[in-house]
């Protein structure tokens, strides 16, 4: 069967176990050739091509609900499901996204892009049917990585707990984007070298014939079946949990996936199926890779494995940027420590790992538990830093409210991949965080236009004693020639004037600053220029200055505007000007005591209201 002939799944359930296996090849061969050009999350989907083959062999799509964790590991699926013919236009505007997308398929009924959330929706899905009275499958899809995040181990708790029909496919290659680590893994680890394992391998491995289904089928199938019943199958981990266990079965074989699935799906209630798979399974460089270069790529050429756009010689990425400023302070200060939930490589963290392997601390995709950690190391005498992407930092809101905010905890947050991120798309444009952050009392959010003031800006970070949060954009910026460190006044902009008679006022931010200043030039205009390199708190005294010169002014902002800089500096004027009494609790944590005394003490009683409008009144 040609790939490109695929236009519903049920169409490979009539090929026999070698026509799948060809199948499984050429999907390999054409996720290769289509990554290599369109670049996307390559080492993942060729892990676990003969999984998701044997998902649609045995079950059937849409009726049955498949949830794949994070989402970047579907691209089979969107072959599978009739897609193929899009893959040209993988993450490209208006074309394929590289996660399930429900207005895409009724093949994807479930969305995400951020880990751990497939089990709560597989849940979901299960207690939606039965509460219905429905008859479907609910299949979730989740590695390894993404197991030991904490909404993961939330919804295995709960899963173990209402014992609902459902099927974990546990896709276990070892590997989260680079090494996988934490306690989770290690109890992996284990089961994995189980006898249990080995006699449960062989069964499956031996006594199942690799064309057709049979009796032999039917034996095993009981055999397990049986297994399960009699509790012999004891897997620590998914059983302390109160979950079925199947496994661990060879994830490349499949005639062995097809037995193993068709049986957890005769299984009443929730039921993991283990799978041992490769990641990057069929191509070289993929599959040697230790550190996750191969997780996703950019545009490559597939004989020498190299990237096909270079760096331009004079630039780095901003995380390289801000990683050898911290490297440079951590030489100087012993007490400084990293902390990454899982992005080290994307982080660019890889190096300081190596140079302080004692302070270099990988917790797993566990955004809230970095943030909470790096709170008390601080308390502890510590000086974390912790690299977070904006966009899975709002996993952490809480935690930088609750922990960093109300205690003032010196921690330093690198906030990369802030701003539009591209290809990714919805789920990780990192477009929130300046709104989202800057209502938490106590915590300084900054963003510097270039190298130089990111350097600059990590200095002052660590010489401060309060929560202090850099964002940088993906992407890359030109070097300076060497690092070098100078404070920068907490709450500081910096105004450029340009020619000699300005007609505007722009305030920005980022690396946006030195084009709009470049385009200014080259056009011959004359204008103020503002880097707002501060969110919060503002240069209240420099938007004075601004609002006096009667210009009109732009706020040129790349996130979302609600609650942005824009809002900041609206706020602020409206402050001054007083065009809308606003009455409302103030930027710090309000103490414990009755409502109505602390709605007294913040003056937004109703007495306050009334005296407000009273004095504003009699003005
Ligand atoms: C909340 C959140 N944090 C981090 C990430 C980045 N991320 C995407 S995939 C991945 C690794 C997932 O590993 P695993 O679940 O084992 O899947 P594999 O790629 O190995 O198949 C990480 C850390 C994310 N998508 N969401
Ligand atoms: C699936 C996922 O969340 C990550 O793999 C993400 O795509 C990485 O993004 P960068 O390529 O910006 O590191
Ligand atoms: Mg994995």
């Amino acid at each position: 069967m040609q790939i490109y002939d695929i236009k519903d799944p049920s169409q490979i359930k009539n090929l026999s176990m070698k026509q799948l296996d060809v199948l499984a090849q050429d999907i390999r061969h054409f996720l290769i050739q289509n990554i290599s050009k369109t670049g996307g999350h390559l080492s993942s989907n060729l892990g676990i091509v003969e999984i998701t083959i044997a998902m649609h062999y045995v079950f059937s799509s849409p009726k049955d609900k498949m949830i794949f964790d994070v989402g970047h590991q579907s691209y089979v699926h969107k072959i599978l499901t009739g897609r193929s013919t899009k893959f040209a236009t993988l993450r490209k505007l208006n074309g394929l996204s590289g996660y399930q997308k429900r207005s895409e398929s009724p093949h994807d009924c479930w969305e995400a892009g951020h880990s751990s959330t497939s089990l709560s929706a597989a849940l979901g899905y299960a207690i939606a049917r039965d509460v219905q009275h429905q008859n479907y499958e609910v299949i979730a899809v989740i590695g390894d990585g993404a197991l030991a995040g904490g909404m993961s181990l939330e919804a295995l708790n709960d899963i173990g707990a209402q014992k609902r029909k459902m099927i974990i496919i546990f896709n276990d290659n070892a590997m989260s984007i680079s090494k996988n680590r934490g306690g989770v893994e290690k109890r992996i680890t284990s089961i994995r070298s189980s006898h249990l394992y080995r006699s449960m391998k062989n069964d499956i491995k031996v006594t199942l014939p690799h064309n057709k289904m049979g009796d032999e089928t039917l034996k095993v199938f009981s055999s397990i079946r049986d297994r399960i019943k009699s509790g012999l199958i004891d897997a620590p981990l998914f059983q302390e949990f109160n979950l079925d266990y199947l496994g661990p079965v060879d994830g490349h074989n499949i005639p062995a996936l097809i037995k193993v699935f068709e049986a957890a799906k005769e299984h009443d209630g929730p039921i993991v199926v283990h799978v041992r798979t490769k990641k990057g399974k069929g191509y070289r460089y993929a599959e040697q890779d230790k550190i996750g270069q191969w997780h996703g790529v950019s545009p490559f050429n597939i004989q020498t494995g190299q990237p096909l756009m270079k760096l331009p010689i004079n630039e780095k990425t901003w995380s390289n940027i801000i990683s050898d400023g911290l490297i440079e302070l951590a030489k100087k200060n012993k007490d400084v420590v990293a902390i990454t939930p899982a992005m080290a490589q994307g982080s660019k963290l890889l190096k300081f790992a190596k140079l302080f392997p004692d302070r270099f601390f990988d917790c797993g995709i566990a955004e809230e538990h970095a943030i909470t950690m790096a709170g008390a190391m601080s308390l502890g005498g510590l000086r974390p830093f912790v690299s977070i992407y904006s966009s899975f930092l709002q996993r952490a809101y809480d935690q930088m409210n609750h922990d960093l905010g109300r205690m003032d905890l010196p921690v330093v947050i690198g906030i990369d991949r802030a701003g539009l991120v591209g290809d990714d798309g919805e789920t990780h444009q990192g477009v929130f965080d300046i709104s989202f952050l800057r209502s938490i009392p106590n915590l300084i959010l900054s963003q510097p236009k270039d190298a130089k003031e990111a350097y600059d800006l990590l200095y002052t970070a660590f010489a401060t004693k309060h929560p202090f949060c850099i964002r940088y954009p993906r992407g890359q910026t030109a070097v300076t020639d060497k690092i070098d460190f100078h404070l920068i006044s907490i709450g500081s902009w910096e105004r450029f004037d340009i020619g000699s008679d300005p007609k505007a006022i722009i305030i920005s931010y980022g690396p946006d600053v030195d084009r709009i200043i470049h385009t200014i030039h080259e056009n011959n205009l004359s204008m103020i220029v503002v880097n707002a390199r501060f969110f919060k708190p503002i240069d209240q005294e420099m938007c004075k200055e601004l609002f006096n010169l009667d210009l009109p002014i732009y706020v040129y902002e790349t996130d979302v505007k609600i609650g942005g800089l824009s809002s900041a500096v609206l706020e602020y004027q409206n402050e001054i000007e007083n065009h809308i009494h606003i009455l409302g609790i103030d930027d710090h944590y309000v103490q414990h005591g009755s409502i109505r005394s602390l709605r007294k003490k913040e003056h937004i009683d109703l007495e306050s209201l009334f005296r407000e409008i009273e004095r504003y009144g009699q003005d």
